[in-house]
C-alpha cells in the first residue's frame, strides 16, 4: 500500500514539475495572499475586562473567563467581549485551537442576576410591542456572542470545573469538545429564574446528547447533573481528577489539533456544523463542493509526503 502511495506521490511530483499542479496551487496561494492583503490586518489585541487570553503553546489560545469575584457571571459587557474575542480568534492565523475555562471557584454561575439591563427594558413605560422589539434585539445580541464561538472555525475546547449553570450551558454547548473535572456539575437553571433558556441551550444541547427525553427532563426540572452523568450522556467526553489535570489534558489535545493541517481541521468543523443543521444529502453536497477547492491545498501533499517519509509535516499559517 505504501509502495503505491509512493508511486502516486512520485507521479504527482512529476506533474508538479510539469507545472500541471504547480500552476493551480500557486494560483490558489496567490489568491489567498491577495485576499489577505485586501482584508484589513487582523486585530490580535486581546485586551479585555472580563476575559484573559493566554498563549500556552504554538497556535493554541486559552480564553479564561476572568470575573472570579463575580462567579464568572455574564452581563452585557461579558457577552460583547466574548463575541469580539472569538471574532478575533477566527481571524488570527496564530490561533488554530482555543481552550475556554473559568478563573476562580467555579466555571460560571450564568446570568448575572444583579445586572439591571434586562429589568430596565421590562419596567420601562413603553408599550409592550416596543419593549418586545428592544428585548428581541437584546436577546439576539447575546445569542450572537455564543454563536461567535460556533462560527469561529478553530475548534474550541471547554474545560469546566465545579459549577456550570444557566448561560454556562448555552456557552459550552456552542463549543466543539467538553472536558470537566470530577467535581463538575451542570444545571439548565433557566426555569428556576422564570425564563425559557434563549441563548442556545434549547437548540444545541439536545443535539449534543441525542436524548430528547432527557434533554426535556433536565430543561423542565432544572435538576443538577454531575460529571458522571454528563459523560454518560455524551455532554462531556472526558472527566479529569482536578482542574490542573483537566487543563493539562485540554492543552494536550489542543497541541495535537494545532499540529494538524489548519485547512483540514477548520474545514472539518465547518462541515460538521453544516451537516448537523442539514440533511445527509445536503451535507454531502456541501462537503463535495468544499473539498473540490480544499483538496487543492498544499497541506494535502505535505501530509501525504510526511506520512511516506515518516516525518512531521509543517503547515503554513491560515
Ligand atoms: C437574556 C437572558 C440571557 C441569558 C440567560 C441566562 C440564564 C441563566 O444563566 S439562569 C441561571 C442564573 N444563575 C443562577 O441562578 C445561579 C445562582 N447561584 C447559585 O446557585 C450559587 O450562588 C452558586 C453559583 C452555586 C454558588 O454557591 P455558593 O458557593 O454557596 O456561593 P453563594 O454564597 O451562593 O454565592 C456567592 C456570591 O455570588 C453571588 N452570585 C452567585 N450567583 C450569582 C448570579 N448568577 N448572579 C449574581 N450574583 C451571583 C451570590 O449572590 C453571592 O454574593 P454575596 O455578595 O457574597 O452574597
Amino acid at each position: 500500500m505504501f509502495a503505491s502511495l509512493r508511486t502516486s506521490l512520485r507521479l504527482l511530483g512529476q506533474q508538479t514539475s510539469n507545472c500541471v499542479l504547480k500552476s493551480s496551487t500557486e494560483q490558489n496561494r496567490n489568491l489567498v495572499l491577495c485576499a489577505r492583503a485586501m482584508s484589513s490586518t487582523p486585530n490580535t489585541n486581546y485586551d479585555f475586562q472580563s476575559l484573559k487570553v493566554h498563549s500556552p503553546a504554538e497556535f493554541v489560545k486559552h480564553v479564561e473567563m476572568n470575573r472570579p469575584n463575580k462567579m464568572n457571571t455574564m452581563n452585557p459587557d461579558v457577552w460583547r467581549e466574548v463575541e469580539e474575542c472569538f471574532d478575533k480568534l477566527a481571524d488570527d492565523e496564530e490561533c488554530r485551537v482555543v481552550i475556554l475555562s473559568g478563573a476562580g471557584k467555579i466555571f460560571t454561575a450564568g446570568l448575572d442576576l444583579t445586572d439591571t439591563s434586562l429589568l430596565q427594558i421590562v419596567t420601562s413605560d413603553e408599550d409592550c410591542s416596543r419593549k418586545a422589539f428592544k428585548m428581541s434585539k437584546f436577546i439576539t445580541k447575546f445569542q450572537q456572542s455564543f454563536t461567535a464561538i460556533e462560527k469561529c472555525p478553530k475548534p474550541v475546547i471547554a474545560a469546566v470545573h465545579s459549577a456550570c449553570i444557566g448561560g454556562g450551558i448555552d456557552m459550552i454547548s456552542a463549543c466543539d469538545i467538553r472536558y470537566c473535572t470530577q467535581d463538575a456539575w451542570f444545571q439548565i437553571k433557566e426555569v428556576d429564574v422564570g425564563l425559557a433558556a434563549d441563548i442556545g441551550t434549547l437548540q444545541r444541547f439536545p443535539k449534543i446528547v441525542g436524548n430528547d427525553s432527557l434533554a426535556r427532563e433536565l430543561t423542565y426540572t432544572a435538576r443538577k447533573f454531575y460529571s458522571d452523568e454528563a459523560k454518560s450522556i455524551g455532554f462531556v467526553s472526558r472527566i479529569l481528577q482536578d482542574k490542573e489535570q483537566m487543563m493539562k489534558a485540554a492543552l494536550d489535545v489542543a497541541t495535537c489539533i494545532a499540529a494538524k493541517s489548519p485547512v483540514a481541521v477548520q474545514g472539518s468543523k465547518i462541515n460538521l456544523i453544516y451537516s448537523r443543521d442539514h440533511s445527509v444529502s445536503e451535507g454531502l453536497d456541501y462537503n463535495a463542493k468544499w473539498n473540490s477547492a480544499m483538496l487543492q491545498s498544499d497541506d494535502l501533499m505535505k501530509a501525504a509526503t510526511a506520512f511516506v517519509n515518516k516525518s512531521k509535516p509543517v503547515f503554513a499559517k491560515l
